[in-house]
């Protein structure tokens, strides 16, 4: 039975249900990335000028649902479903230009913010009552508008391993991300973490009362102007029969219905949504998704990619590599000379942060000088994978490593019993790893100065818990742990990105994957290594729909592209 009607419990659960089948109920298109972890889902939910008429890709009319996706492991792809073959600069120029017109704007609907204001809210109860942690709530709030580590002005290092991230320099709450043609931009992650707590009851029977708490996230739609809307969700793969169960009660969609998924868990499950809910999965291969939803991404959503001003943040603590200038000059000023144009020291992040210069550069390719290619894709998800992308259909999947997302949850929750990722990001933003971690500084008595490693530099991640002669017991709370855990696979995943963009010749990382969700800490991390291992010549670029590229491509690829021009 649902809430007495007029009554205030009654217009909250309505809106909770909007919520929970926001964008949903009147999808036109669904597009899945099922990955080890989190199955992301995006509803394209057209306007009611253009429902019912949105053209399909020509292979959806003819789909075969057992098409097994291209390799992805040392291949090289070119165009496979690109009619143009190998796509020239000249060429993705003309397409970008008229692509621009059509650049798209984000909001988030009212629904979603009154959401995330009162579920937030509950949220940083639960991890204060969990943890004790002061700052819990900056951290669970997102990777906008709050560091969680506010406070600590511990010291960056000269090595790979960055030690911590210092003097970020914003006041508490300040940081923003790029700037947003609404407000709201925080609500937004404030609702993805939240929903995790506020879980939506129809209280109408059936089956909603078994999925009444899957949806994890609601990341903020994306608006196509007199097209549609994005709509963004997520829940732990391990609940994919719940999903279904969803889509079964609320005929979100009708059994006959073909619906694009990729990610390892459209071929694992193909047959439990044919077999429970009579949905053929169109399987799409992760990587191609991957780069199909960033480069949607990047060149319509504009303020989706964003990067750190890091010069705002370096205050001097960060020590240069050993015979490296201040500022290199190799052909790369231009990137020096707009970092400069940004206030250094105590800016606010919002100053700090900025619309990524892969956007820029998309913006700007009518007549510019320079490409946004190459760059480096490196997705950290459950695992990590990198791959260099030379053009909208090139792309090669130069490595990996396990030691990825799941990596670091998996032992964070060995390690302290937590629960959730938000949990384990809010622990680690309030831990010391320097409990943990042995340094430098700990081998040495100080720098390393003949190679340049200073004394915070992590020599060995964990080599505080053994302490040969020691009396076995180390001073390394559950927090401190976590943060090391934190730091460990960051800096792995930082160095490997560094060595393949150095490979690759390319000036642009962009990290992609849930694993940064929220995660600030480590973002500032990857921000810092990439700054200070290239000179100052590469950026690390991030997206707020950082999780979700995939499962864009996964809707774009059953759907006539030029729809969206
Ligand atoms: N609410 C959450 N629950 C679990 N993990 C989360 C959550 N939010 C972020 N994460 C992080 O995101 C990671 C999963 O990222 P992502 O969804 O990009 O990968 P995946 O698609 O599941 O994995 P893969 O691509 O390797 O198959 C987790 O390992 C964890 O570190
Ligand atoms: C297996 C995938 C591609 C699944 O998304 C991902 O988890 C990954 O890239 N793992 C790392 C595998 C490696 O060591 O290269």
């Amino acid at each position: 039975m649902g809430p007495d009607p007029g009554s205030a419990s009654c217009h909250v659960a309505e809106l909770r249900q909007t919520y929970l089948l926001e964008g949903a109920s009147n999808a036109a298109s669904v597009g899945l990335d099922i990955g080890g972890t989190l199955c992301k889902v995006v509803f394209f939910e057209p306007d009611n000028a253009v429902n019912g008429s949105i053209p399909s890709a020509q292979y959806d009319r003819e789909v075969e649902v057992d098409t097994e996706g291209p390799g992805v492991s040392g291949r090289r792809n070119e165009c496979q479903d690109s009619p143009e073959g190998i796509c020239g600069v000249s060429e993705l120029r003309g397409r970008v230009n008229g692509q621009r017109g059509a650049a798209l704007r984000t909001l988030v609907e009212e629904t979603n913010l009154e959401n995330s204001r009162s579920s937030s809210s509950d949220h940083s109860r639960q991890l204060e009552d969990g943890n004790g942690k002061p700052g819990s709530e900056n951290v669970q709030n997102g990777a906008e508008g709050h560091d969680g580590v506010a406070g600590t002005s511990r010291q960056e290092t000269s090595g790979g391993n960055i030690l911590e991230e210092s003097k970020w320099g914003s006041p508490e709450g300040s940081e923003q991300p790029p700037p947003r043609k609404r407000d709201g931009g925080n609500g937004d992650r404030a609702s993805e973490d939240s929903s995790e707590k506020d879980r939506c009851r129809d209280g109408s029977g059936g089956g909603v009362d078994d999925v009444e708490n899957l949806w994890m996230s609601s990341h903020e739609p994306i608006v196509l102007p007199g097209k549609g809307t994005l709509h963004f969700k997520r829940f732990e793969t391990w609940r994919v029969e719940d999903f279904l169960a969803l889509t079964r009660t609320h005929s979100l969609v009708s059994r006959d219905k073909v619906i694009g998924a990729t990610g390892g868990g459209a071929k694992k499950f193909a047959h439990v949504f044919h077999e429970q809910a009579g949905i053929q999965l169109r399987k799409e291969d992760e990587l191609k998704c991957l780069l199909k939803g960033i480069d949607f991404l990047v060149r319509h959503a504009e303020d989706d990619s964003f990067e750190y001003e890091i010069d705002a943040y370096r205050g001097g603590a960060i020590q240069r590599p050993l015979h490296s200038p201040e500022h290199s000059d190799d052909g790369s000023g231009d990137d020096r000379r707009q970092h400069k144009a940004f206030p250094s020291g105590k800016g606010s992040l919002a100053r700090g942060i900025r619309s990524s210069s892969l956007t820029r550069l998309g913006a700007a390719l009518e007549g510019a000088e320079e490409s946004a290619y190459p760059y480096l894709v490196v997705n950290i998800g459950s695992g990590v994978s990198i791959l260099r992308v030379d053009g909208r259909h090139v792309y090669e999947r130069v490595g990996g490593t396990s030691l990825g997302g799941s990596t670091f949850l998996g032992l964070v929750s060995a390690l302290t019993g937590c629960k959730t990722f938000r949990e384990a990001i809010a622990m680690a933003a309030g831990g010391d790893s320097t409990n943990v971690d042995m340094l430098v500084g700990d081998i040495y008595g100080g720098d390393y100065t003949e190679m340049g490693l200073a004394a915070t530099v992590v020599a060995s991640s964990f080599g505080k818990l053994v302490q040969p002669g020691g009396d076995g017991k180390v001073a390394a709370s559950p927090a401190d742990l976590a943060k090391a855990c934190l730091l460990m696979v960051t800096n792995n995943v930082g160095s490997l990105a560094m060595l393949h963009a150095k490979a690759a010749g390319v000036k642009r990382i962009l990290f992609a994957g849930s694993f940064l969700h929220g995660n600030k800490v480590a973002m500032k991390l990857l921000s810092v290594a990439v700054e200070f291992w290239s000179k100052g010549v590469m950026k690390a670029v991030f997206l707020r729909h950082e999780g979700h590229a995939g499962a864009i491509g996964a809707l774009l690829s059953g759907l006539d592209e030029a729809f969206f021009l």
